[in-house]
This record gives C-alpha cells, sequence and structure tokens, in this order.
C-alpha cells in the first residue's frame, strides 16, 4: 500500500516520517515542486528506518506525479504558511491555485485515493480540493479538528496535571480563530472536565486553543508542524488500518447541523472508505449559535474564493 504526501516542507516531511515509523504501509512518497528537496528527505527519513525500526519505503519525486500513482490515501500540504501578523485567510490568494493544480494531478493518477487536506486556509482549501477532484464526499477531508483538539487536551492536562492521553475532547466549527471547543463534551477518563476545573481557567483555555495557531507564529516566525504532521498521519492510519476512529475532521456538510454545501469540522468515523458517517451530536443553543457563527466566516472566505474564479 502507497500513502502520498505533497509538499515536502515543514508539515509534510513530519507527516511523511511519522506516517513511515507508523510502519503500516510498503511506501511513502514525498513530492514537492522544489528540484531536489523531496528526494533528499526521502532518503534522509530513510537512513532513519535502520535506527527507529521500520520497513516502510520512503520515495522523493520532483514534481512528477507517476511516481505516486495508485496512492491509498494522499496528504497535501503544499502551499504557504503564514507569518505573524497574518490570518490563515490571508493565504486563499497563493494557496487555491496550488491546491486546485495539485489536486488534478492527484486524481490523475491515483483516483480512487482518499484525499487529506492540510494547506490554509483549511476548511476553504478542502471544498477546493472537492469541486476540483469531483471525488465522492466521503472521499476528500481536511486536517484541523485533531490538531486543534490535541492543543485542548494538551493545555488542559497541563493545568490538571494528568496524562494527555487521558483527556478526551470534542471541538467544531472552522479552523480559524472562531473554532469551538465544546466543553460539555470534554472528559478526563470519563469525569466531565467542567467537575475538575474551574469555569475561569476552562474559559482560558478555550480561549487560548482558539488561537493556538497564532501563538506559534508569533513565537517561530512561522506555522507549526510537529502536532500537524503528526495530527494527519492519525488521519492516514485510521483510513489505512480501517480503524473506524471518531475524530474531528473537517467534512462536507449537506443538512447535518443545519449546515448545507461546505466543508466545516464535525466528529466523524474514519475508515477504509475514509469518511464513513457524519456524527450529529445534541448541541445547546450556545454552542449551535457559535457553530453557526463560525461556519458564517468560513462561508466569507468560500465567497472570496468563488470571486477569484478559479474552480
Ligand atoms: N490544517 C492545519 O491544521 C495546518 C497546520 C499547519 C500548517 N498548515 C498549512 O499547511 C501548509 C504548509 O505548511 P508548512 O509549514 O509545511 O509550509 P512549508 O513552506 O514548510 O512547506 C510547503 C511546501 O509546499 C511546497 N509547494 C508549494 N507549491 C507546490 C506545488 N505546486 N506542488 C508541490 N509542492 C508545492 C513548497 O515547495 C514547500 O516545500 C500551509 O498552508 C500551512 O498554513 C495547516
Ligand atoms: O496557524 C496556522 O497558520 C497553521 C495551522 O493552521 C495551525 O493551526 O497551526
Amino acid at each position: 500500500m502507497k500513502v502520498t504526501v505533497v509538499g515536502a516542507g515543514n508539515v509534510g516531511a513530519t507527516c511523511a516520517q511519522i506516517v513511515a515509523e507508523k510502519n503500516i504501509v510498503q511506501e511513502v512518497v514525498l513530492l514537492d515542486i522544489k528540484e531536489g528537496v523531496s528526494e533528499g528527505k526521502s532518503l534522509d527519513l530513510w537512513q532513519t528506518a535502520p535506527v527507529n525500526y521500520y520497513d516502510t519505503r520512503l520515495v522523493g519525486s520532483t514534481n512528477d506525479y507517476s511516481k505516486t500513482a495508485d496512492s491509498e490515501v494522499v496528504v497535501i500540504t503544499s502551499g504557504v504558511p503564514r507569518k505573524p501578523g497574518m490570518s490563515r485567510d490571508d493565504l486563499i490568494s497563493i494557496n487555491a491555485g496550488i491546491v486546485k493544480s495539485v489536486t488534478e494531478n492527484v486524481v490523475k493518477y491515483s483516483p480512487k485515493a482518499k484525499i487529506i487536506i492540510v494547506s490554509n486556509p483549511l476548511d476553504v482549501m478542502t471544498y477546493a480540493a472537492f469541486a476540483t477532484a469531483k471525488k465522492p464526499k466521503n472521499e476528500v477531508m481536511g486536517m484541523a479538528g485533531i490538531l486543534d483538539t490535541a492543543r485542548y487536551r494538551a493545555f488542559l492536562a497541563e493545568a490538571l496535571d494528568v496524562s494527555p492521553r487521558d483527556i478526551q475532547a470534542l471541538l467544531m466549527g472552522g479552523h480559524g480563530d472562531t473554532m469551538v471547543p465544546l466543553p460539555r463534551y470534554t472528559t478526563v477518563s470519563g469525569i466531565p472536565v467542567t467537575e475538575l476545573i474551574d469555569k475561569e481557567k476552562l474559559d482560558a483555555i478555550v480561549e487560548r486553543t482558539k488561537k493556538g495557531g497564532g501563538e506559534l507564529v508569533n513565537l517561530m516566525g512561522t506555522s507549526a508542524w510537529y502536532a500537524p504532521g503528526s495530527a494527519a498521519a492519525q488521519m492516514v492510519e485510521a483510513i489505512v488500518m480501517d480503524q473506524k476512529r471518531i475524530f474531528p475532521c473537517c467534512v462536507k456538510l449537506d443538512g447535518e447541523y443545519g449546515l448545507n454545501d461546505m466543508f466545516v469540522g464535525s466528529p466523524v468515523k474514519l475508515g477504509k472508505n475514509g469518511v464513513e458517517e457524519i456524527l450529529e451530536v445534541a448541541l445547546n443553543e450556545e454552542e449551535k449559535e457559535m457553530l453557526h457563527s463560525s461556519a458564517k466566516a468560513v462561508k466569507g472566505v468560500m465567497d472570496v474564493l468563488d470571486g477569484m474564479n478559479i474552480l
């Protein structure tokens, strides 16, 4: 089985490394437009195999999509990251064209691949890939919710001084500062988090989560890659191993949560067919309102994309 990662930059190379180390597929192809970079990173990664004990072969490709042929899953990370002072939405003018042309090449060589978008602005780039790929909606999805809940869970683990493994959480909406962490669906080994932390501290963690990407951009001058690469690799694993895992992912909603014809974060089941089910959990009025206002922000960016007339 083969997995391709397009974009051999920070997120793509990290994702390729983690997928390879999981030892769950025969081959990981890393493709980039920059001459030699993906070949170099693949070779470097392959030389970690004897040290880190895995068998996954790593193949680099400078824009030659024939090497990606018949991939089971393709992760698209190509595009520019933001710099301090920018929002993810500011990337649309450059990344929309990149995601479109990459998706065209991906489907040409791997018509059956499940496609996971990482490039920002995430929800709208996933919509752009779906419109370009002309594939069933269960085969095109975006990575954001696993990353955003990972940040939320990490902050909670620190505040409660417990293992991050024991924190289960749900978060919905777009991958922007309007995202909607859901404390009502957050537990520590089954114990509602609201019983373990006071409201003021929890509210501060929710706010920090919403701006979690920006916090890292301000620290590093570019955006994060370890947690994003790991999160995308977890989606790959769920699909290639047919794990039926329940994760928040960016998926096409057609009526669920009262939202139509748009890509936005929702809990889903991930297995060999990609998005196998969209789970509709009960939201109270306040949560519904936050979700709809997040979706409205995504719609605004979709309108910008539509105005670009490139799809
Ligand atoms: N969804 C998320 O949660 C999430 C998290 C982190 C980063 N991102 C986004 O992922 C993208 C990549 O981030 P990064 O930090 O890896 O950036 P990066 O600059 O390190 O890597 C991007 C790579 O894409 C390549 N590329 C550009 N155009 C290409 C094309 N047409 N074909 C193939 N490769 C091409 C570049 O050469 C570069 O190597 C950004 O848009 C960033 O905002 C999203
Ligand atoms: O914040 C960014 O620009 C990158 C990514 O979306 C993230 O949340 O880390």
